[in-house]
């Protein structure tokens, strides 16, 4: 089976839907989609308030006061914020007052302490204040029965910052996604461990968990399964029960152990077509379990796994969170080098960009090979070369996919 990278997109996306929404804690909803509108049920301020540490006033008691000719007025007591003090203030009389304290009845403006001698029994005032100065009134910010989010928002801090402000401390939203890393291969060793003759480090369930995570999701890096594929589909089945989507590497492509495929094929349920494009030519992906879990079976090639995930694996998480849009927005740039492109295939090369007074400007960096994860290591772009371009110019206009930005 044979597609395109748009193809495969189209029928990974179509299989995955959006996970359902519940109330989480404000904490565990920060990165989280909204699911619902909210109304605040209080104003913002609840209550009239002073904005200055000073001096609650009635502004006409001090008409005339200067630095020269200062007003001096009785003080007839002293709120704090979270205080509420049975004051008020008669004319000729002033209280003092802490930021964020009720204003006491009667008076209608604050004076900054500043433009006093800070005096507790009686003050002596060297300028009126405009009629309401330094008070923030009730609903001014937001009025009781106002929405103040709307569903389908991502929350970020100044969203939390809402929601707790107007007393929410739980809300509904879509929960981030369990996703089951695993590796297959027998040459595969631990990190921290001693390598054999032939045998090499597991980095892709390392890339992979890391990448899922920075998407937001919750990750189980099982790690390596080795090549027996009864191991393998007792893993898998195992992990089931806490995924809401299993991501496996290797043993995808045409080898006498790629097992992987050899053992999901039977379920029937995963596909494992050859995808014009260039790293990560062999897909596999399809669901398992009574659930239908949504499982990718990536090609075990370091820089083929990562593109496969930035590819299909990321704009899946981003269904499953409810984020728009679903696929990276590739922004418009200048390749810097010239290379060749395969073609009828996609190919996605790695570039290091930087964004100047020209717009975006990349290089290419390491080489084209799916094994080189140095090159990898410094860029932060991918070049997206179309399936009918086989050939790049330094100074062409290129598509690139920013691999460090947060969003699409
Ligand atoms: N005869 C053919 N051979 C290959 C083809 C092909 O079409 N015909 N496709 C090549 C392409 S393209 C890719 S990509 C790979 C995909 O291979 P598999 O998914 O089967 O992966 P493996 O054979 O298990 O491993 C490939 C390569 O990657 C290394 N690897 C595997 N897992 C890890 C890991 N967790 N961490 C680091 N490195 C890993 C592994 O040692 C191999 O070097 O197939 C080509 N071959
Ligand atoms: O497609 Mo493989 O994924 O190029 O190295």
């Amino acid at each position: 089976m044979r597609r395109s990278v748009d193809e495969h997109l189209e029928v990974v996306l179509g299989r995955v839907r959006g996970l359902p929404a519940f109330e989480q804690p404000l904490m565990e909803a920060v990165g989280l989609v909204l699911c619902e509108d909210i109304v605040s049920g209080l104003s913002l301020p609840g209550f009239d308030n002073s904005a200055m540490d000073g001096y609650a006033v009635r502004t006409g008691d001090l008409a005339g006061a200067t630095q020269d000719n200062p007003v001096t007025l009785p003080v007839v007591g002293e709120i704090a914020a979270g205080r509420v003090e049975p004051i008020v203030v008669t004319p000729g009389t002033c209280v003092r007052i802490m930021t964020g304290a009720p204003m006491p009845r009667g008076a209608d403006s604050v004076v900054p302490v500043e433009w006093t001698d800070g005096g507790t029994a009686n003050v002596r005032i060297a300028q009126q204040p405009a009629l309401g100065a330094s008070v923030r009134r009730a609903g001014e910010d937001v009025k009781a029965g106002e929405k103040v989010l709307d569903k389908d928002t991502v929350l970020g801090p100044r969203q939390i910052a809402v929601l707790a402000a107007v007393g929410r401390a739980r809300v509904k939203a879509r929960p981030r996604p369990r996703v089951v890393v695993v590796s297959t291969g027998a040459e595969l060793r631990e990190p921290g461990s001693r390598l054999g003759e032939g045998q090499i480090y597991d980095s892709n369930s390392y890339t992979l968990a890391a990448a899922a995570r920075e998407a937001g999701a919750v990750v189980y890096r099982v790690g390596i399964v080795g090549d027996d594929p009864k191991r393998i589909m007792d893993t898998l089945s195992d992990q089931l029960v806490r995924a809401d989507l299993v991501i496996t590497t290797g043993g995808v492509s045409m080898g006498a152990y790629d097992v992987v495929k050899e053992v999901l094929s039977k379920t029937g349920t995963v596909d494992f077509p050859q995808v014009a494009m260039q790293p990560g030519k062999p897909q596999g992906f399809g669901v398992l379990g009574e659930d239908e879990v949504p499982v990718f079976t990536l090609p075990g090639n370091p820089v083929s796994a990562y593109v496969s995930f930035e590819v299909f694996v990321r704009p899946a998480l981003r269904k499953l969170m409810g984020q728009m849009p679903y696929r990276r927005q590739p922004v418009h740039g200048v390749s810097l080098d010239s290379f060749s492109s395969p073609a009828g295939k996609r190919q996605f090369v790695r570039a290091s960009a930087t964004s100047g007074d020209e717009g975006w400007m990349a290089s290419t960096v390491g080489g084209h090979g799916s094994h080189l994860l140095g090159g990898l290591s410094r860029s932060n772009a991918l070049i997206v070369v179309p399936e009918d371009v086989t050939s790049v110019r330094a100074g062409d206009q290129v598509e690139l996919l920013l691999l460090d930005e947060e969003t699409g």
